[in-house]
């Protein structure tokens, strides 16, 4: 028995001596010591209740020492004390659970909660540094971004070193897949104050890009730029694989950076001046395929636009087909044109600061422009002053959230490699372009329709155009060209793609059944979404359950249903939008599914929601303003024949005729009978 005492001392002393260290630390701190001690435990369950006591003080030694730390960096945040509090419990819990006796608890208690502090503090100090890493974080994503300006310059000025002796180039504006664009200004006018020196933006093509896509650009500039919100070109100089277009240059607006906040006025002004280059680059027969916001130079301030980048645009022979790709044979001519209007070139000219500041100004002083740009960007709707309860905002979410699903959805069991198929097995597979960027190819690419016309870039313009309205870009994210095809479904619904696409000898293999909806409301549900989602108007068509009805095709509350044959009673939001009924009408026209009806852009141009006599009066809800108007405008454009809806097939169309707005009936007769079929 006395050699088992024996041994249990033998075990307590080093705990004794910690004990000690322990205490002295306790009263260098000023912080209450233990007074009961375990160190004359003599029977077995006070040994093991020692021990258990001892461990524990080891335990809380280290946390004594983290303690110190915690004391003299944190103690006066009070913000810590009461998550120390809080945190009590959850120590008292552990004391429980080991079983420390109640004489240790005093000390124990107070130590902890100073592990908790320098928990707290570490946590502080881990933000601290995530706050510094994203700082460093920026200034890397800077540095990368100035290493790849250099990289631009030097690569430009060491594989066409002849750009060295005529430019000073000064950095690097924008990039794409196939190029950099660089600012460049002319040596030669170094002695001009620097507001006078004319600026030019140097296209370097990556050595890699396909010749047949360079000099495709090149005719396109040189012969329709310049002009009509064409992009010019004043000179191409070229180095051995590598090649530089100058252009003029034009500062502009990043389009994520205005969508939104476009008055009226600027998303007409924009969809005009975007028309009339569609215009004029189609009175080439030429497609452009690429039309986006980020190949549209638009400048706010000053209202001027371009439309550039021609890599991917495609010339249509007189009767419709496309002239393929890898044609080099006009490129001798072109250079022969080039050199003979060589004086020509230098027409084009660069773009001044001065130069901009002048339009900027002289765009301001347009009076009609300051009382139309007053009245467009103003609402007679006022925003709720109601704030929104939890359930409300999670109600809220829960709408957008499954518009969005709706808007988005993708059968998953469909194979992206083959949801279309031709109706005419017995006739040889032509190709059909996919050129353009996702999201803005119409419904005839994606069903590989070949004989594309210059209806593509009109759809592009009315993916843009949608953009605006809805205050939503992008519109169509989808992933591939069949979610693209689906996202389209979902929005216009399957049976009118279907109907294209059988006309266009294409049967869909998508299997998704979904009903159309209405244009205007989808961009009005956008738009406005603080205003159709408002707590009052949930508290106004809230159900004795809490929860609003639902509608089951578009799944959103029934008041506010944008399905385009809605059968509920709606929230009309009267007076909210600052876009007039023709507006949506242009844009339904755009985004005509059936590419031989989809309106032209010269059509477009003579729509009533550019005519001149579509003023605002201040204060008056549009619809209110339009409703006779657009019915006299919509009227007319409604003369177009539209397609049978028994699907023939492309062999059995019906002629589409189009005619311009002016004429009369019977100019029109006599028009039809000329009329070629299409
Ligand atoms: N004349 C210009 N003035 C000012 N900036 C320009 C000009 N031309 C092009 N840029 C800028 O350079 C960017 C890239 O130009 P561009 O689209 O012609 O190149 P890309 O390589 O064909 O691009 P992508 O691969 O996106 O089609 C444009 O988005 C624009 O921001």
């Amino acid at each position: 028995m006395d050699k088992k005492l024996q041994q249990q001392q033998q075990q307590q002393q080093p705990l004794q001596a910690k004990l000690a260290a322990f205490e002295s630390k306790l009263k260098q701190n000023n912080l209450p010591v233990l007074t009961t001690t375990t160190t004359t435990t003599t029977t077995g369950a006070a040994a093991g209740a020692g021990a258990a006591a001892a461990n524990s003080n080891k335990h809380v030694t280290k946390s004594t020492q983290h303690g110190n730390r915690q004391t003299t960096m944190k103690d006066s945040q009070g913000g810590h004390k009461e998550r120390g509090d809080k945190s009590t419990t959850k120590y008292e819990t552990l004391l429980n659970r080991y079983a420390l006796p109640v004489a240790a608890q005093p000390v124990v208690m107070p130590l902890l909660s100073q592990v908790q502090r320098v928990n707290n503090d570490l946590t502080d100090k881990l933000s601290r540094l995530t706050r510094r890493n994203n700082i460093k974080f920026r200034e890397l994503a800077a540095m990368q971004a100035q290493d790849k300006n250099t990289e631009a310059l030097l690569a430009l000025q060491t594989s066409i070193p002849e750009i060295s002796q005529i430019f000073d180039v000064h950095c690097r504006i924008g990039s794409g897949t196939f190029s950099s664009v660089l600012l460049g200004t002319l040596q030669r006018e170094r002695q001009l104050p620097e507001a006078q020196r004319r600026r030019f933006a140097i296209k370097h093509h990556n050595p890699t890009n396909h010749p047949e896509r360079i000099l495709r650009e090149l005719e396109c500039m040189f012969r329709m730029g310049g002009d009509h919100n064409v992009i010019g070109i004043n000179c191409c100089i070229r180095y051995n694989d590598n090649v530089a277009f100058v252009m003029p240059f034009m500062s502009h607006d990043r389009f994520h950076d205005v969508y939104r906040s476009l008055s009226l006025l600027e998303v007409k002004e924009y969809l005009r001046n975007l028309l009339v280059a569609l215009r004029h680059v189609h009175k080439f027969n030429v497609i452009h395929r690429d039309v986006k916001p980020s190949n549209i130079l638009y400048n706010r301030r000053t209202g001027k636009f371009l439309l550039c980048d021609f890599g991917l645009a495609q010339r249509l022979t007189e009767d419709g087909s496309l002239i393929q790709a890898s044609d080099l044979s006009g490129a001798a001519a072109l250079l022969r044109d080039m050199d003979a209007a060589q004086q020509q070139l230098y027409r084009h000219e660069g773009n001044s600061l001065q130069a901009e500041a002048e339009a900027a100004a002289l765009r301001q002083a347009d009076p009609e422009r300051r009382i139309r740009a007053a009245g467009g960007g103003t609402t007679a709707f006022e925003s709720s002053p109601m704030e929104p309860t939890k359930k409300e905002l999670a109600a809220q979410k829960a709408d957008t959230q499954r518009l969005i699903n709706r808007l988005r959805f993708i059968n998953v069991n469909v194979d992206p490699n083959n949801y279309v198929v031709s109706t005419n097995s017995g006739r040889k597979e032509m190709h059909a372009s996919r050129a353009g960027t996702p999201g803005y190819r119409p419904p005839e690419v994606l069903l590989r329709y070949p004989h594309q016309t210059t209806a593509v870039d009109v759809w592009a313009a009315g993916v843009i155009m949608l953009s605006m309205l809805s205050s939503l870009h992008p519109f169509f994210k989808a992933p591939s060209d069949c979610a693209a095809l689906s996202e389209i479904m979902n929005l216009f619904g399957d049976l009118q793609v279907r109907k294209t696409a059988f006309m266009l000898d294409r049967l869909v293999l998508l299997t998704q059944k979904v009903g159309a909806l209405d244009l205007k409301r989808v961009c009005m549900r956008f738009r406005y979404a603080a205003q159709f989602l408002s707590p009052e108007m949930q508290r106004r068509h809230r159900q004795a359950d809490g929860n609003s009805e639902l509608c089951r095709s578009c799944e959103q509350p029934t008041y506010n249903c944008i399905c385009k044959h809605s059968t509920h009673q709606l929230e009309t939001y009267e007076g909210l939008d600052i876009f007039p009924l023709h507006a949506y009408d242009l844009l339904s026209r755009l985004l005509e599914i059936n590419p031989q009806r989809r309106i032209t852009a010269e059509e477009a141009l003579r729509h009533p929601f550019f005519s001149e006599h579509h003023r605002l009066v201040a204060g008056v809800p549009f619809s209110h303003q339009h409703q006779q108007q657009q019915q006299a405008g919509i009227a007319q454009l409604r003369s177009r024949e539209s397609l049978p809806s028994t699907a023939g097939g492309s062999r059995g169309l019906k002629p589409y005729l189009s005619h311009p707005l002016g004429l009369s009936n019977s100019t029109r007769t006599a028009a039809a009978s000329s009329t070629t079929h299409v």
